[in-house]
């Protein structure tokens, strides 16, 4: 039996690509060019462009890049700052630590007074001698003779948690005849 010659010839799945595109094309029809980039704008594409584009060894047409940083030395990516105009490195960091609320305190107070804000620690202390002429608080404590001398203890009036509470009797003083409460708190519990 002789070779069937009626079917077409299988394509070699083998054979590279320009073998296979020379089949696939038609001998009798031109070969297609390589597709090109559109022409660009005269009016939009400057000289300078033009040049670097003819000068990349890796892009050989022109593609506006949005980085002209890397391609321009007229960029200011590449320009030296200048330390009169840019920002400081060290722009957080506080030249001089925040002020002492303390002072400003103080201030307020002084302000109060009707007196000038004095630098001096002396001057600006928080007096404490009004509180003393407003409150009459009688801070001697102790159950000394000068108590004994001075106050009748009578009976226990109540009793808390660390000690309990008597009513007392002046017996002498500016305050004589007046009765208070003494709270008597001792100095061991047993
Ligand atoms: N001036 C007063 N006149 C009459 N009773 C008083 C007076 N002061 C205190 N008492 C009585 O004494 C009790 C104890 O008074 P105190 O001030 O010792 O109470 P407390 O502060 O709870 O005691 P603690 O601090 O020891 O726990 C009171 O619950 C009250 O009944």
């Amino acid at each position: 039996m002789g070779a069937c010659t009626s079917k077409p010839q299988k394509p070699n799945p083998y054979a590279s690509r320009d073998a296979t595109n020379e089949q696939a094309t038609p001998a009798h029809l031109p070969k297609s060019p390589l597709p090109q980039a559109p022409p660009q704008n005269d009016a939009v594409i400057s000289d300078a462009d033009a040049a670097v584009a003819k000068k990349s060894p890796f892009f050989p047409f022109f593609s506006p890049s949005p980085s002209p940083a890397h391609y321009f030395k007229k960029s200011p990516a590449h320009t030296k700052p200048n330390s009169a105009t840019s920002t400081p490195l060290r722009f957080f960091k506080r030249p001089f630590p925040p002020p002492s609320p303390a002072k400003h305190i103080r201030a307020v107070l002084l302000r109060r007074q009707g007196k000038k804000a004095v630098k001096s620690s002396s001057a600006a202390a928080i007096p404490e001698d009004e509180e003393e002429e407003e409150v009459v608080l009688d801070k001697r404590f102790g159950f000394s003779k000068e108590f004994t001398s001075r106050l009748e203890v009578g009976v226990e009036v109540g009793r808390g948690h660390f000690g309990y509470t008597c009513s007392a009797t002046f017996k002498k003083g500016e305050h004589k005849g007046h009765q208070v409460a003494v709270k008597v708190i001792p100095k061991s519990k047993d």
